[in-house]
């Protein structure tokens, strides 16, 4: 997996490497220079036209290098420096002076030609030490640019599009897109989460003599992004000498009357995602619902009518027997005294438990029974669900989502799976995963529901609870995006996410 590092995670990497490796930042930025002009060029070849624009720091420093190369490339280039030149870093007035060697100056912005549709800007204004919204000269800079990329101008963004926050993600305004981002070294965490995952536009991580290593010095927790091989990997082999015990039995406590599909969506993902078998325990007249829709599904009937509650706890205990891994949540009729039963069966279930929908809602009023439970637990809110969750409104969760699924997951010892787009992941032990994978189209009824198939199923077949996690929102993600690519994201349903499963499991071989 790749790591996404916080501004202060990267200067302590780049001191490991210049103490450990000698990699000078002199040096860096001549390798982070030579590869924005790579890219700037694979845009339009090497005859096309480039505009480089840089800031005071370190950031214009890359772009500084990278106008050198492409003129040593032979490109048309002209270079503008945006600020006040007394406020350069060391090494942007040391490129500089190496491009002014090859007989180009930096003017200021206005005095240069308006670039034409196909031509390339070089976006090196800032980077990763912005720490304040773009004002007075940057600005006008960052709104010509803006202006320039509507009539068909490419940007190429060094390190970070302009106005970009980093650490965070959000954006100051105002701020840039692009249509590549050259990350220099590792990949910043503002870059893997929206709304900096979507303005960064293709995003090209390129080495620069940073050596993994200069990572064991890091501190603070390191986000991870999810790669599709980490994914394939996680899922064990099937072995010609199994059977379906081998891939454990699903127990699923879902539906209700008018909700029977939720019951339906989990029990077929569970078995969509390689279970050997799953068992649906619902309302006796919701349950044939549910075996209607799937003849593979077997089913436990609760006949007491009603909310979920204390008096269906032994008619569950005994479902949960010889059990792998239990789902609950997806359309159960909540009540009063659903907290309470979930509470007990986590502390009396041997087998680990994905808590989703309506029975994350049933624990909020008392989290405590999370640390109670006899076996991993995995909670999948979206952020309304998480807002309940943690007291806070879900404008705070979306503004922190790193931070509030951390905080919760090791407060509580859970994993949690915080949905939305780029969905974060987050382990008892507070290790942080993001997920690439998925897309608008995904926003639709049910789409939870399979998720939280996929990930009974994951545990169900061995694999540990924040892997498993992890794993699921990949393949979930990846199976939406296969199925959005044949049909469509407007009129993607969950039934075609579950069916997109088989997609993603050809193409791994599995
Ligand atoms: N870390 C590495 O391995 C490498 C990083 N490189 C490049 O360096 C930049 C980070 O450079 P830095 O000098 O820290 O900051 P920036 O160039 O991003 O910002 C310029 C400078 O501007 C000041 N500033 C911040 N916000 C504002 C604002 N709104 N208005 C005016 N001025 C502002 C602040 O003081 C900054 O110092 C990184 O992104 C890489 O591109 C190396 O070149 C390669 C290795
Ligand atoms: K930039």
């Amino acid at each position: 997996m790749q790591s996404a590092l916080t501004a202060a995670q990267m200067r302590q990497a780049e001191q490991a490497g210049d103490d450990q490796l000698g990699m000078s930042s002199a040096l860096l930025m001549e390798n982070a220079g030579r590869a924005l002009a790579d890219a700037a060029r694979s845009v339009v070849g090497p005859q096309g036209r480039f505009l480089v624009v840089c800031g005071p720091g370190n950031n214009g420093g890359d772009g500084f290098v990278a106008a050198r190369f492409l003129l040593e490339g032979g490109a048309r280039v002209s270079v503008a420096l945006v600020g006040d030149k007394s406020r350069m870093s060391a090494e942007a007035q040391r490129a500089m002076k190496g491009l002014v060697s090859f007989g180009i100056a930096p003017q200021p912005l206005e005095a240069l030609s308006r670039p034409r549709a196909g031509d390339v800007v070089v976006d090196a204004i800032f980077g990763t030490g912005l720490n304040r919204a773009p004002a007075g000269p940057f600005a006008e800079a960052i709104f010509r640019i803006y202006r320039w990329r509507r009539i068909g101008v490419k940007v190429v963004a060094a390190d970070v599009p302009s106005g970009l926050q980093s650490d965070t993600g959000e954006a100051f305004l105002p701020y840039l897109e692009a249509d590549i981002t050259v990350s220099f070294g590792f990949l910043k965490r503002g870059q893997v989460v929206e709304p900096g995952a979507s303005l960064c536009g293709e995003l090209r991580r390129v080495d620069i003599g940073l050596s993994p290593v200069a990572l064991q010095v890091v501190t603070g927790p390191v986000l991870r992004v999810v790669e599709e091989a980490d994914a394939r990997e996680a899922l064990p082999a099937r072995r010609s000498d199994s059977h379906k015990g081998t891939y454990g039995h699903v127990l699923v406590v879902a539906g209700s009357r008018g909700k029977s599909g939720a019951a339906a969506l989990v029990s077929r993902a569970v078995l969509r995602s390689g279970a050997g078998l799953v068992s649906v325990a619902t309302r006796g007249d919701v349950l044939d619902a549910v075996l209607a829709h799937s003849p593979e599904v077997m089913g436990i009937p609760m006949e007491r009518a009603g909310a979920l509650g204390s008096a269906d706890l032994n008619i569950l205990l005994e479902a949960a027997e010889e059990k792998d891994a239990l789902v609950i949540g997806p359309g159960i009729p909540r009540g009063p005294e659903t907290g309470k039963l979930i509470g007990e069966l986590l502390e009396r279930v041997d087998a680990p438990v994905v808590l989703d929908a309506d029975a994350l809602n049933a624990v909020a009023s008392d989290l405590a029974v999370l640390r109670r439970a006899k076996k991993p637990v995995i909670l999948t809110p979206h952020p309304g669900e998480m807002a309940r969750l943690t007291g806070r409104s879900t404008k705070e969760v979306q503004a922190n989502r790193l931070e509030v699924a951390r905080g919760f997951a090791t407060q509580h010892g859970v994993t949690l799976v915080l949905k939305g787009s780029r969905t974060i992941i987050a382990s008892p032990d507070g290790e942080l995963f993001v997920n690439p994978t998925g897309n608008a189209g995904m926003a639709t009824a049910g789409a939870g529901d399979v998720l939280s198939g996929i990930c009974g199923a994951f545990l169900a077949q061995g694999i540990r609870a924040p892997d498993a996690a992890w794993a699921a929102v990949y393949a979930h993600g990846l199976a939406g995006d296969l199925a959005a690519a044949r049909r469509g994201k407007v009129g993607l349903m969950a039934s075609d996410i579950a069916e997109g499963l088989c997609d993603v499991w050809t193409r791994w071989g599995r």
